[in-house]
């Protein structure tokens, strides 16, 4: 089939190359000539394991190709998947400007059947908006015959197993009304779904909230658990033993249930506003979601309270060794990462840090520029950003952390204290190496 798919971040980038990867000739439209550069030249502008091998293969077979040019890739694809960010406005709502941009850059070029598919996370009633947005456009040409659908088909895809998750999908969420579009979106899924039962057609409102219902139940899962580390904290409980202890009952499960530094990245602190913020509109109260981002914002300062109870408000003179940047591993994804936070708590406090991370220090360098951030350095290795530090601080869970060398750790930093934001180690074994363990709930 011809695909369009506007858009060429994670969700983007990954829904093309793995469609093309099934045979189908897709077109990736993107507004940023600097992205579709690194493309056309055989890169991929993110970090995400086994995508650059499956983007290359299909660029060289020509079924994967990329572009400015918008009247190009609207002749192109009879599907047009829309795919585009959809970053918090300032009242927490989802923007939906470059949806409807998108949309309306469809209805304006549009010369045969399209189905438009919301491919972005968007609030309930979008697709009803991007439909008016076309139906407009269409007017103004006097083309009001021209026919099109409009379907919701959210993505589930982790960052760090993207590629994973869209090939072999736990479902297939389609929310559609239109006998034709839906036909299609079926034949064009068929290939990733083994077992037809996960392909879930439903009516289109209800696919745009399962998305919003996926996403702040794993929030809420994330910040029941880090409420209750603080907890174990205090009544001397372990919250690992507790999490095994727990998720060993089918009923909870074994996923989403690990303590740390508070949810980051790009999806969950996003899509838990943006479904309160849609709850406000209609008066509905939403005092578990509120509950679950308040979690979040004071986990994410979980460590440096720690920090200040070991050093006290002022850390003038004091350098903290951190490990990992992204906001999970696998990523050099840095939004709403949590080590940003924390890197800023400690500055504001007059400490410096010294920052490694195998992938994110060039997005680091991105997002945390200016003087505010004169504190904060990059090292090249774990060891380099231990030397002359007084503590380490770690805060993406990367799986080369999760082995180091105590010997080499307790000798480098001055006073032998680990904060361990991500539960990496066993405390009596890491105590047994003259170190002073301080992680999230656990005793
Ligand atoms: N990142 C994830 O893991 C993930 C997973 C599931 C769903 N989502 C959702 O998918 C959507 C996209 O997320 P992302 O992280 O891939 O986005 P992103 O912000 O990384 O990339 C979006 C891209 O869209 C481009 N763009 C904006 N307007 C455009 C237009 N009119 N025409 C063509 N290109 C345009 C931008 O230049 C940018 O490259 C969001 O709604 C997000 O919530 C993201
Ligand atoms: O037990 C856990 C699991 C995750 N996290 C944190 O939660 C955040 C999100 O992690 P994860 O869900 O693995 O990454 P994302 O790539 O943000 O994926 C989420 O957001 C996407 C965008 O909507 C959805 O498609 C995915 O299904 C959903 O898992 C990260 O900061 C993790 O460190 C925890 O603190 N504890």
């Amino acid at each position: 089939m011809k695909i369009t798919v506007i858009g060429t971040g994670y969700v983007g980038l990954v829904t093309g190359a793995c469609l093309a990867e099934m045979g189908n000739h897709v077109l990736c439209l993107d507004l940023d000539p600097a992205k579709i550069r690194i493309l056309e030249e055989g890169g991929i502008p993110i970090h995400e394991p086994g995508l650059l091998e499956i983007v290359q293969r299909n660029r060289t077979a020509g079924r994967l190709e990329f572009t400015t040019d918008i009247a190009r890739s609207v002749a192109h694809g009879t599907i047009q998947f829309i795919a585009v960010g959809t970053p918090p406005d300032e009242d927490g709502s989802a923007d939906l400007q470059y949806v409807i941009a998108a949309a309306r850059n469809i209805g304006r070029l549009m010369t045969d059947y399209k189905v438009v598919v919301d491919k972005s996370t968007v609030p309930v009633g979008t697709a009803d908006k991007v439909k008016a947005a076309i139906t407009d456009e269409l007017a103004r040409r006097g083309m009001t015959d021209l026919k099109f659908a409009v379907c919701s088909n959210p993505e589930f895809l982790k960052e760090g197993a993207a590629v994973q998750d869209f090939a072999r999908p736990d479902r297939v969420v389609i929310g559609a009304d239109d006998e034709q579009a839906i036909l299609l979106m079926r034949a064009l899924y068929q290939p990733f779904i083994r077992n037809r039962d996960r392909m879930l057609v439903m009516d289109i409102r209800s696919a745009e909230f399962t998305k919003y219902a996926a996403n702040a139940m794993l929030a809420t899962r994330i910040s029941f658990m880090n409420e209750l580390s603080r907890l174990a904290e205090r009544v001397g409980a372990d919250i690992e033993a507790v999490r095994v202890g727990i998720g060993s009952d089918p009923r909870i499960g074994t996923h989403f249930l690990y303590a740390g530094t508070g949810y980051g990245g790009s999806c969950f602190p996003k899509d838990v506003k943006a479904l309160a913020r849609t709850a406000a509109e209609y008066g509905v109260p939403t005092q578990l979601l509120d509950a679950v981002e308040q979690v979040n914002d004071e986990q994410k300062l979980v460590l440096v309270n720690k920090v200040v109870k070991a050093y006290g408000e002022d850390l003038g003179g004091r350098t903290f060794a951190m490990w990992g940047l992204a906001f999970k591993p696998n990523t050099d994804d840095m939004r709403e990462a949590p080590s940003r936070v924390i890197i800023e708590e400690l500055l504001k406090r007059g400490a410096r840090v010294q920052a490694y991370d195998p992938v994110a220090r060039e997005e680091a360098q991105r997002v945390m520029q200016g003087p505010d951030w004169a504190g904060l350095s990059y090292a090249e290795h774990q060891k380099q950003a231990l030397e002359g530090a007084d503590a380490l601080l770690i805060v993406t869970e990367w799986k080369e952390f999760r082995t180091p060398d105590f010997d080499t750790l307790r000798d480098c930093l001055k006073d032998k204290r680990v904060f361990d934001g991500r539960n990496l180690y066993e405390p009596e074994l890491i105590r047994t190496f003259g170190i002073e363990y301080l992680a999230i709930g656990r005793p």
